[in-house]
């Protein structure tokens, strides 16, 4: 691979030495694995590599010429691992599963791009001896998804999940409500949801696709704002008792669900007590933000209304940058750095998405056919070229829980149309969430990015070959 230090690895591992020799993984390998804590990774393992190169790959409980291996050794954190690739074969450990599994993304990028494919390919499947000791710099490294501006399958949504992955993301952020759709079955509320939308095991199903792949699911209700679908489906929502229209369009900022109401907070209790039922992770995402029709005194009693209901259902309240309460802020909108800064005044830690660097349905040029430029056009550089612990003024790394890509659809109707606006960009903040800030640069990562071309057109991937990129 032709990357400059060796393997064209993305995220860059905190620590990678080449070694002497190289390994090539014959017909008659086996993969070895001896917990059944590591199992499910081994099959997944196999599966992969079986596919493409026709090997039989046997999984067996000892170790073989692909080990993994789940052992005590907690020095490397809960995604941590280290591989070592010798002439006798592969070895990958880390303390968990979760780690181990991290730790396949990296064993199948240092193998050729055909390893992708999804029908046997010619070999040698020949990898270069290395050593690698890697660990995360953030705990979370997140995706979103808006399914609301245009809905996607579950078959779709669990693609996203297999392409972002393979980059050690590990949060899918689904931004499930907005003005233009309510996406999620509820079923104390059954008008909400309309055709295209998850029913309760759709949703089951994603948040176990997404348990497999170590991927933790945060469903975002966004609320008191962008929520005209609601205020369409209930007329007792409004304020005045009429039922809004429904809205198609892309303006922002003027619903609001009625603060003074009591019916509000037994519908918000209603909706984040089967959301919260339907989600084993920590987080549950009320949004929040553009609020331009809810007074800021009725933004402050709804807000803490809205903790008090989080806080009965067991979750952690997360939110934009606006949210003026709950564990996690997000920032995104470059022009108010103040509310990254009030978020860590209250004690939040924050997610940092700034527009102009990590949304992903803002145009790359002003000849992108889809996306939006109200943050600037955003080529791969831009996207790459910043650091979370210095994007804003009074912002520092121990404020900071980690990064996330989001991806709005307001011009996007199709998967193709997902993945070229991701790709080449969502790598990207992967690696910033994942690598240390010292071994990283623009220079280097362009160069490694290159050779991952190939392997997204061996997935047959719809990405944007972004002149900026020496593509191999
Ligand atoms: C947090 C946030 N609220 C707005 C803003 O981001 O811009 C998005 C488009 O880029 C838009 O879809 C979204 O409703």
């Amino acid at each position: 691979l032709a990357g400059p230090a060796g393997p064209a690895l993305v995220p860059v591992p905190a620590s990678l030495r080449v070694t002497e020799g190289a390994f090539t993984l014959a017909a008659d390998a086996r993969i070895g694995v001896r917990s059944a804590e590591g199992a499910p990774v081994a099959e997944q393992l196999a599966r992969l590599l079986r596919r493409s190169t026709g090997y039989a790959l046997p999984v067996v409980r000892e170790p073989a010429e692909i080990t993994l291996e789940v052992s005590g050794g907690q020095e490397l954190g809960r995604e941590g691992y280290t591989l070592d690739v010798t002439p006798a074969g592969v070895r990958l450990a880390a303390a968990t599963a979760e780690g181990v599994f991290r730790g396949v993304q990296t064993l199948r990028q240092l193998l050729p791009a055909a390893i992708e494919s999804s029908t046997p390919q010619p070999g040698p499947w020949t990898i270069g001896g290395v050593r690698i000791e890697d660990r995360p710099r953030f705990p979370y490294r997140g995706v979103m998804l808006d399914v609301a501006r245009h809905f996607f399958t579950v078959e779709q949504v669990k693609r996203y999940i297999d392409l972002a992955v393979a980059y050690k993301v590990n949060v899918l952020h689904l931004h499930l409500t907005d003005d233009q759709g309510w996406r999620i079955e509820i079923r104390s509320w059954p008008e909400l949801a309309g055709d295209d939308s998850y029913s309760q095991d759709d949703y089951r199903e994603i948040v176990r696709y997404a348990a497999e792949r170590f991927v933790t699911v945060v469903p975002e209700i966004d609320t008191p704002g962008h929520t005209n679908a609601a205020l369409a489906a209930y007329a007792e929502l409004n304020c005045d008792g009429v039922a809004r229209e429904p809205y198609e369009g892309t303006e922002v900022g003027f619903s609001s669900l009625c603060v003074d109401k009591e019916i509000t907070y037994r519908f918000l209790d209603d909706v984040v007590r089967e959301v919260a039922a339907l989600t084993p992770g920590p987080y549950l995402n009320l949004g929040g933000d553009e609020a331009h029709s809810t007074s800021p005194e009725d933004y402050e009693k709804f807000v803490a209304r809205a903790q008090e209901i989080v806080d009965v259902h067991g979750k952690q309240l997360m939110g934009w940058a606006e949210i003026t309460s709950g564990a996690v802020a997000q920032h995104w909108q470059p022009r108010e750095p103040d509310r990254a800064r009030a978020a860590v005044a209250r004690g939040a830690k924050l997610v940092m998405s700034p527009a102009d660097r990590a949304y992903l349905d803002m145009k790359y040029t002003d000849s992108t056919e889809y996306g939006l430029d109200w943050a600037g056009l955003v080529e791969v550089s831009d996207s790459y070229d910043w650091d979370p612990a210095t994007v804003v003024e009074g912002i520092h790394e121990q404020d900071i829980l980690g990064v996330e890509a989001p991806l709005w659809t307001e011009t996007l109707a199709t998967p193709d149309a997902l993945e070229f606006m991701a790709y080449p960009r969502l790598p990207g903040i992967a690696e910033i969430g994942w690598s240390p800030a010292t071994v990283r640069s623009w220079e280097d990562y362009r160069a490694r990015l290159a050779a991952h071309g190939p392997r997204w057109s061996a997935r047959s991937v719809t990405f944007y070959r972004s002149p900026e990129i020496p593509w191999s």
